[in-house]
C-alpha cells in the first residue's frame, strides 16, 4: 500500500552553485510511503507522520545553506566558527557558520531531485513501524509572474533564520494606480535574483584596499557567529533587518521614489507569506 502527502511541509534554503553562486529556493516537500496496513487498516496516521517528517526535515536541510563540496572552485575546512567554506567560481565568496548551518552533499551540483532522494534515504535510516520505503518529491510552488529569489540571515531571530545564508524563492507582487504592474514586478525580480540581502548594521568595515570590491557581514547570534564575504555587486544593502517586513517596506520605497506614483509591495517569504507595505513618493 502506498500513502501519499502534498505540500507536507516546505524547505527554505539556500545552494551554492558554480554558475550563479548563492541561489534562495523554496519547495513544496510531497511525500509517499510504502507499507503494511495495521489492524486499524492505516499504514501511518496523517497525524502522526506530518510532525514525524516536518519535525527531521526542520533539524535537518531546512534554513541550512546547502553545499556540493566536490563543485569546481569551492573548498571547505574547519575554522574556529565550525566550518568555512571558501569558493572561487562563479565569484569569490567566504563563509564560516556552526556546523548546523550548513549541510554537507558529496556532489558537483545540488539538484532538487537527488536532493530529495537523499532526504528519503536519510528518512528510511530509522523508519516508523509497518514503513518499507519513502519518497520525497520536493517542487518549486507554480508562480505565473514574478518570482525573486535572495539569500539572508537574520541576527535577531531565535529560530534557524539567524543562520547567515539561507534563502527563498517567492512571489513578488506591485500595484500602481490601483493595478498589478507585471513589468516593473519583473524588472524587481530580475534584479534581486540570487542577491544577497543585508541589513547595514551586520557590516564590517575591511580597511584592506584589496577588499573594496567586497562586502564582509559578521554577527553572533544563540546558534554561535557567522561570517560572510562577498562581492559587493551581489549583495543588496538594507538600512534594517532582511525580515519581509523591511524587504516589502524598503521595495515600496525604492519603487515609489523612482517611478514618482504611490506603490503598494507585497512580498512573498517563500510560499504563502509575506507582507505588504505602502509608500508615496
Ligand atoms: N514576521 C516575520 N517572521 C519571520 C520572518 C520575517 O521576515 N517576518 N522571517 C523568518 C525567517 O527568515 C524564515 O526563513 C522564515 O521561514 P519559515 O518557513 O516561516 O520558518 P519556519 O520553519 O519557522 O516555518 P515552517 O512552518 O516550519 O515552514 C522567520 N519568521
Amino acid at each position: 500500500m502506498t500513502l501519499f502527502l502534498n505540500r507536507l511541509t516546505q524547505l527554505d534554503v539556500s545552494w551554492w552553485c558554480p554558475t550563479r553562486g548563492l541561489v534562495g529556493a523554496s519547495w513544496h516537500v510531497d511525500v509517499e510511503l510504502d507499507g503494511e496496513l495495521g489492524e486499524d487498516g492505516m499504514l501511518f496516521d496523517f497525524g502522526e507522520v506530518k510532525p514525524w517528517i516536518k519535525q527531521r526535515l526542520d533539524a535537518g536541510a531546512d534554513h541550512t545553506l546547502l553545499v556540493p563540496t566536490r563543485a569546481p572552485g569551492l573548498e571547505l575546512h574547519d575554522c574556529r566558527e565550525g566550518l568555512c567554506v571558501r569558493t572561487t567560481l562563479p565569484w569569490a565568496m567566504e563563509l564560516r557558520a556552526p556546523r548546523q548551518a550548513l549541510t554537507l552533499l558529496p556532489w558537483r551540483e545540488i539538484r532538487a531531485e537527488r536532493l530529495a532522494d537523499h532526504l528519503a534515504a536519510e528518512l528510511m535510516r530509522r523508519p516508523p513501524p509497518r514503513v518499507s520505503d519513502i519518497r520525497l518529491r520536493l517542487r518549486e510552488e507554480e508562480i505565473d509572474g514574478a518570482a525573486y529569489t535572495y539569500s539572508h540571515g537574520l541576527r535577531r531571530h531565535a529560530g534557524n533564520c539567524q543562520r547567515i545564508a539561507h534563502g527563498h524563492r517567492s512571489r513578488l507582487h506591485i500595484w500602481q494606480l490601483g493595478h498589478r504592474v507585471p513589468g516593473l514586478e519583473r524588472q524587481w525580480a530580475d534584479w534581486l535574483a540570487d542577491r544577497y540581502l543585508v541589513d547595514e548594521a551586520d557590516i564590517v568595515a575591511d580597511d584592506e584596499p584589496a577588499w573594496k570590491q567586497l562586502l564582509t557581514t559578521r554577527y553572533r547570534s544563540e546558534q554561535g557567529q557567522f561570517f560572510l564575504r562577498l562581492p559587493r555587486e551581489r549583495c543588496a544593502v538594507l538600512p534594517t533587518p532582511t525580515t519581509v517586513e523591511w524587504i516589502a517596506d524598503w521595495l515600496a520605497r525604492q519603487i515609489a521614489r523612482e517611478t514618482g506614483r504611490d506603490t503598494r509591495v507585497q512580498a512573498f517569504e517563500g510560499i504563502d507569506k509575506g507582507a505588504i507595505a505602502q509608500a508615496s513618493p
